[in-house]
């Protein structure tokens, strides 16, 4: 069976007046139906990047080479219409700040009847039902006098349930969440985590959650990719990564902790040194400069991929010798 989502030698540069920032390099990706796939890095390693890619979304400075293909349908190809088309009936986005989501002089219950727009075979009302009952489902009270409310009279938390039942409303088949608990107090985040658990089983397709929040991928997500200047440098189920990262730069982010998986509240914890120049990328491994393990072929030779547990694999020289 096709997968959901199937991209194959991924670049993008971003042409700027310093020269072209290399944003991702040569990534290898599927997504299949049912599953929930984090990905983490850390800032700059090129996450954004990656899911304005699957959403058609990349700037106008962007340059792309490789291909993506959804439920078999090449986005690259795809016209303006298309891709309109593409992210209001399949797939579906919650951001971190879901202002960005709802239109600040917009009544909820206007936003939520108007995402309903592809269903042509329902009349308003029912629309308008629907989102009653998505309310519901998302955990807001009185859900018909929040209809007529508008955004800033909801609290952050609730913004986010709002946004969360727009996206659901559209009947996505892929849900793009891009740190959809970052702006909120961690009373309410522990809410929104719980929400987004329950999420799972109102999404048919897959769901891919961006996040700096290791414990989300512990409680979220079924496969985790971690990415590194540009590229993926290791993606397997979360259960192996979790109990053996194998690259470096996995370990280190993990520190081999084993409350990982019981603390919800962690984030990605610092390394030293700093993420490569993206302008001018080494030749060999890009973690190798900040590497504990590095040796000399680390430093003069892109890393091997090496197959892991449970249909895994990460970028690595140590792993091939
Ligand atoms: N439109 C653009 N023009 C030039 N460079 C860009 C553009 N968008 C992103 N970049 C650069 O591309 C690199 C990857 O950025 P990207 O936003 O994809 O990373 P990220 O992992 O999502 O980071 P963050 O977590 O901070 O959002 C960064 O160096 C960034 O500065």
């Amino acid at each position: 069976m096709t997968p959901l989502l199937d991209i194959q030698g991924l670049s993008i540069d971003y042409l700027t007046p310093h020269g072209p920032v290399h944003a991702l390099r040569g990534i290898d990706l599927t997504v299949e139906r049912g599953e929930v796939l984090g990905l983490v890095g850390e800032s700059g390693s090129g996450k954004s990047s990656l899911i304005s890619s699957m959403m058609a979304l990349l700037p106008a400075n962007a340059r792309l080479d490789g291909s993506l293909h959804f439920e078999g349908r090449d986005i690259a190809a795809m016209g303006e219409r298309e891709r309109r088309q593409l992210r209001g009936d399949g797939i579906a986005s919650i951001f971190q700040d879901p202002f960005t989501a709802l239109n600040p002089v917009v009544a909820i219950g206007t936003l939520l009847v108007e995402v309903q727009h592809h269903k042509r075979e329902l009349s308003r009302r029912e629309k308008k039902a629907r989102a009653v009952d998505m309310l519901t489902r998302v955990g807001i009270s009185d859900p018909e006098h929040r209809l007529r409310q508008y955004p800033f009279e909801l609290s952050g938390g609730m913004r986010q349930r709002v946004a969360i039942a727009a996206a659901l409303l559209t009947d996505p088949t892929l849900l793009i969440a891009d740190e959809p608990t970052t702006a909120l107090d961690a009373t309410t985040e522990a809410q929104i985590i719980d929400l987004l658990r329950q999420t799972r089983s109102m999404v048919q397709g897959a769901i891919v959650f961006v996040t700096h929040h290791l414990g989300l991928v512990a409680a979220l997500c079924d496969r985790v990719a971690v990415m590194y200047a540009g590229e993926i440098v290791e993606i397997g189920p979360v259960t192996s990564i979790f109990a053996a990262p194998q690259h470096p730069y996995t370990r280190a982010l993990l520190e081999c902790d084993p409350a990982m998986l019981r603390d919800v509240a962690r984030r990605l914890p610092t390394i030293g040194g700093t993420v490569p120049d993206l302008h001018e990328l080494p030749a060999g491994c890009a973690f190798a400069p900040r590497c504990p393990t590095a040796c000399t072929a680390c430093v003069q030779t892109p890393a091997p991929v090496v197959a892991s547990a449970g249909g895994g694999w990460a970028r690595c020289h140590r792993l091939a010798s």
